[in-house]
């Protein structure tokens, strides 16, 4: 068995398989937790197929029960629980005359709740299992600078930035670390979907939408999902232990702090 256990949330496809493939190369044994247990499998079954250790778990990160019971059931099945990466999102392009109640609920419920009930959840088995261990949440250059027609959404990353801070000042005298990641524009379903609509409501198409996001990264291209891997692998892994409460930006150089 892995010595350590990754448990990452959306990791079926995006960036959360990403992760889920790099934690599983840097020795994790990963547990791909998603809505989508099918796509979940897959990754699992390619990081087995690899020579790793990964399981499946369905879970919808809004359900704060099944959230706590999914950590127990890794912890039991994998062996220990060492790191947590709160991945999972919705990003709906929101004009501002476009939120309705139920979406807010929605889309609150599974960026910001679904996070919260991660941080809680791990928490609990790091107690339980006396670990220092590591909280990883996904923010985003939108929850740093709002970002036009993304209200919703960057509201819900920006709330992520702050509840990591709680975290990490609540939990540093345990030795638990809590950090962000914000990555910028990554080609992924997630990403394909906001240019297609914001195009769309421009009455333009797809390239000219995504160009309304890439058009400032100073590295001049598109983020892959690796990109951000690699900063989260730098995260779960010791070399970040005096690290905590941060967001790391991974935006190719989108915005300057
Ligand atoms: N793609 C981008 O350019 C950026 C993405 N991000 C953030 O990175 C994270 C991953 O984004 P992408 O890979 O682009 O998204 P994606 O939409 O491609 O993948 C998200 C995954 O999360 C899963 N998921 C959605 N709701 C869930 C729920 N309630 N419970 C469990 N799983 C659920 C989906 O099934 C999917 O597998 C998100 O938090 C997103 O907000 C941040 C900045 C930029
Ligand atoms: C989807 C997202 O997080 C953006 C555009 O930053």
């Amino acid at each position: 068995m892995a010595e350590k256990v990754a448990f990452v949330t959306g990791g079926a496809q995006g960036i959360g398989e990403a992760i889920s493939k790099r934690l599983a190369k840097d020795g994790f044994a990963v547990a791909v937790v998603d809505l989508n247990v099918d796509k979940a499998g897959e990754v699992a079954q390619a990081i087995k197929d690899n020579g790793g250790e990964a399981i499946a778990i369905k879970l919808d990160v809004s359900d704060r029960e099944a959230f706590s019971a999914a950590v127990d059931e890794v912890a039991e099945k994998l062996g220990s629980f060492d790191v947590i990466v709160n991945n999972a999102g919705l990003g709906p392009t929101t004009p501002i005359d476009t939120i309705t109640p139920e979406l807010f609920d929605k889309v609150m419920h599974i960026n910001v709740a679904g996070t919260m009930w991660g941080v809680q959840a791990a928490t609990r088995k790091f107690r339980e299992l006396g670990k220092k261990g590591k909280i990883i949440n996904a923010a985003s250059q939108a929850g740093v600078v709002g970002n036009p027609n993304l209200m919703l959404y960057s509201s819900t990353k920006f709330a992520i930035r702050g509840l990591t801070q709680v975290a990490a000042r609540d939990l540093a005298a345990e030795g638990i670390t809590a950090n962000a990641y914000a990555p910028g524009i990554v080609k992924t379903p997630m990403m394909l979907d906001i240019a297609h609509q914001v195009g769309k409501n421009a009455g333009k198409d797809d390239e000219w939408g995504m160009s309304t996001f890439s058009k400032d990264i100073a590295l001049g291209r598109l983020s892959e999902p690796e990109d951000v891997a690699a900063a989260v692998a730098f995260l779960a892994g010791p070399d970040s232990n005096y690290i905590t409460g941060q967001t790391i930006i991974v935006d190719g150089g989108m915005q300057f702090h």
